[in-house]
């Protein structure tokens, strides 16, 4: 591999004005304008190759992690990329464990989503160096892992036959947003199912009445037998998540999702214990900061699907261990995508998951919201409601330098628009 030097660091503040039609709503996020700080690597090899990376946000703070991600570029320019996937542990340790910014974390909150903007890009450049998709390169270490090794056998069938033909299932999220009119649910997973979707993921916990409405209503649309998830966004304490799934119980959820704050580990292992006779089961991640948050959640049966987020942690090193656990503690892993360029990114993570280490499909599925797509690159494919691997080398997450442009936080032509409409 040439040594391809990193020489220069850009990141932008990218900003979605999704809040005005309630895009991407939740009990708790009443107004995201779906943002990301927006990576970019340069080397000194050849101009074109870039390394292209992102973390998501929900709009006001995506400055904070801009800086963050600053702030943490003088770890990255001048190193090559050699260096650093050579040791790959290394300068993960490095980014994280940095003897001054690791005060401003560890390994949690801006700090951390800005180390996964970054390590994203790195991942990116390093498979396109390679020219591969993302989950290519990872094959390189089956020989040290038990987990890994079970399932060698029938790796390219899973990969040529079933992911390249079928593609990997996932389910819906953008049919049913807390902000969206109920005429508008109808609509929207009426045209769901008639493109084939079979699982549906449904807003809840700010009204219960509501929620009883739009469950019900949703149920009806896709009758018994489809599949319905509900997602709380940690808006409950405890008891409460407990009474108000309850109630929901007749409308047969799959999984309660982030019921409650999301570092309550053991609150969690109290619902899932309480509702467990339910059939419900309990999932979180998107926010849970890092492997050993999915350790402990794990150890201590409080979920029973593991939501790993392309961002949230330190890319695809951490999620690479938060996988395994998983497979060590028989629990599937459903990704979360709820967001911009999150479906691009983390639909390399769970071919990687099928294809390397679970080997199966059972309960398990990758979300999807369908917003945003038209300003990246190699934009996701779902074909009947399957992602199809991603052909294009890299990591997915570059975007068009137009759209960049148009939507830069506060200078863009979008934001300048709004701001005009404003003080009319
Ligand atoms: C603010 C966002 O849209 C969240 O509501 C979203 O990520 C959600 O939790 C999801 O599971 O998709
Ligand atoms: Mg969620």
């Amino acid at each position: 591999m040439q040594e391809n030097k990193i020489i220069k660091l850009t990141v932008r503040d990218v900003r979605f004005p999704t809040s005005l039609e309630q895009h991407g709503s939740d009990a708790m996020h009443t107004d995201p304008d779906y943002s990301v700080a927006y990576v970019v690597l340069e080397t000194d090899s050849d101009a074109a190759l870039k390394g292209y990376g992102l973390t998501f946000t929900v709009g006001r703070g995506t400055e904070i992690v801009v800086c963050a991600v600053k702030a943490l570029s003088t770890l990255v320019v001048g190193k090559t990329l050699k260096e650093i996937v050579s040791d790959f542990r290394g300068f993960y340790r490095l980014l994280s464990s940095d003897g001054q910014m690791r005060w401003v974390g560890p390994e949690k909150g801006v700090i951390q989503l800005a180390t996964a903007a970054i390590l994203n890009a790195v991942w990116d450049l390093w498979a396109r160096v390679e020219g591969k998709v993302r989950n290519k390169p990872l094959k390189t270490n089956t020989f040290e892992c038990s987990i890994l090794l079970k399932v060698v056998c029938g790796k390219k069938n899973r990969f040529h036959t079933q992911m390249l033909k079928e593609g990997y299932p996932a389910y819906t999220t953008s049919c049913a947003w807390l902000g969206y009119t109920d005429q508008q649910l109808t609509q929207l997973c009426s045209e769901a199912l008639a493109q084939g979707w079979t699982k549906f993921k449904v807003k809840v916990g700010a009204d219960l009445q509501d929620d009883i409405r739009r469950c019900s209503l949703i149920r009806k649309l896709i009758g018994p037998n489809n599949t319905l998830m509900i997602d709380a966004n940690q808006r409950w304490d405890v008891n409460e998540a407990i009474t108000w799934v309850t109630k929901l119980a007749e409308f047969h959820p799959l999984w309660i999702e982030e019921p409650t704050c999301p570092d309550d580990v053991l609150g969690h292992a109290s619902i899932s214990k309480a509702l467990a006779p339910l059939g419900i089961g309990v999932a979180t991640g998107e926010q849970c900061h890092n492997r050993v948050m999915f350790k402990q959640f794990l150890q201590a049966a409080a979920l029973q699907f593991v939501q790993i987020d392309s961002c949230r942690v330190g890319s695809v090193n951490e999620n690479l261990a938060i996988i395994l656990m998983a497979a060590k503690f028989n629990v599937p892993v459903c990704p979360h995508a709820g967001g911009v360029g999150l479906c691009e990114l983390v639909q390399h993570l769970i071919l990687f998951d099928y294809i390397s280490v679970s080997a199966s499909l059972n309960n398990r599925m990758c979300e999807y919201v369908d917003h945003l797509h038209e300003h990246f690159e190699s934009p996701t494919i779902i074909r009947n409601a399957h992602y199809i691997p991603p052909k294009d080398p890299g990591y997915s997450c570059e975007m068009l330098e137009e759209s960049v442009q148009k939507h830069q936080y506060p200078d863009g032509e979008v934001w300048r628009a709004i701001e005009q409409q404003g003080k009319q």
